[in-house]
């Protein structure tokens, strides 16, 4: 008992440091269409920075084309189109006229299935920085090192740099997926289902990771894993059918949601 309380008075003090944290983005009456269809009606409500923030719900809800909206990832995909507003600082990045590729950099994204390209380990991380401009040798090995480090894998393969990244582990190269994005220097992480095609160790240093992470990044993570929302994440986010149900403290959604929809959802009823 004394435990429980003890658990609950870290949460909730948890919970308060994150809502003092900024709002990094704030999402203002944001739908999203494929075609006629809308996956997404009209939601609002502001991410935190510094926090872990979990979109959960069943599937076909509209999670993934949420996060995908937030880097534009959905312009690559014929007849989709977001309307509402997505504001990250001053900026609008649904405007028309916003820099793609800078953009990119900024929130970076991480997907479900590892996916590093057939070169080295090192070439997966200098590949994106050559192109963004950084050519110097030394420059680039200190970035590689850095990124590698931050991204937990540093000690695992420094000494196989060369090696091909298709070598390595599916952990592995999701921490180097996750390596490769850190590189870019961004501020906000998405990241898709990220541990779920993985075995349960390499999903503890994902989620070990994360924590980690979220103290120099703002992570925003779809999952469908009930109690990986409820180790990792700071805030979630209860998506039905396109709906934003409830967006709160997650201590708060796992143990008294506000809406019957998300209590029934988390204790399996429903998805
Ligand atoms: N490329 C696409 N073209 C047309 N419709 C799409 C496309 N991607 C998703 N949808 C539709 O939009 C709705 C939301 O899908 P979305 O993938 O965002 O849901 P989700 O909550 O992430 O699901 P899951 O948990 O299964 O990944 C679904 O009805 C889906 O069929």
């Amino acid at each position: 008992m004394v435990a429980e309380l003890e658990r609950n008075t870290v949460l909730d003090g948890g919970a308060e440091m994150v809502n003092a944290q900024p709002h990094i983005l704030k999402i203002r009456d944001l739908s999203i269409y494929y075609g006629e269809k809308r996956a997404v009606n009209s939601i609002s409500f502001d991410i935190h920075q510094h926090a872990v923030t979990a979109l959960i719900g069943p599937s076909g809800c509209g999670k993934s084309t949420f996060l995908r909206s937030i880097n534009r990832m959905n312009d690559l995909i014929p007849g989709a189109r977001a309307e509402g507003e997505i504001m990250y600082e001053d900026l609008n990045i649904l405007r028309g006229d916003v820099n793609l590729v800078e953009l990119r950099k900024e929130i970076g994204m991480v997907f479900q299935k590892p996916n590093p390209f057939p070169k080295s380990i090192y070439n997966n991380i200098t590949h994106a920085l050559k192109f963004a401009g950084t050519k110097r040798k030394g420059d680039l090995d200190q970035l590689v090192e850095e990124s590698l480090r931050k991204a937990a894998l540093w000690d695992e393969v420094k000494d196989r740099l060369h090696d091909s990244a298709l070598s390595l582990s599916g952990g592995q190269q999701q921490r180097l997926c996750i390596a490769r994005t850190l590189a870019m220097k961004p501020t906000v992480l998405l990241l898709d289902e990220p541990a779920s095609a993985l075995d349960p160790i390499s999903n503890a240093k994902i989620e070990e990771l994360m924590l980690d992470l979220k103290k120099e990044y703002s992570i925003i993570i779809v999952t469908h894993n009930m109690q990986q929302a409820s180790r990792i994440s700071d805030k979630t986010a209860f998506f039905l059918n396109g709906d934003l149900v409830e967006y709160d403290a997650t201590e708060t959604i796992f143990t008294r949601p506000s809406q019957k929809q998300t209590e029934d959802y988390i204790s399996g009823r429903f998805g």
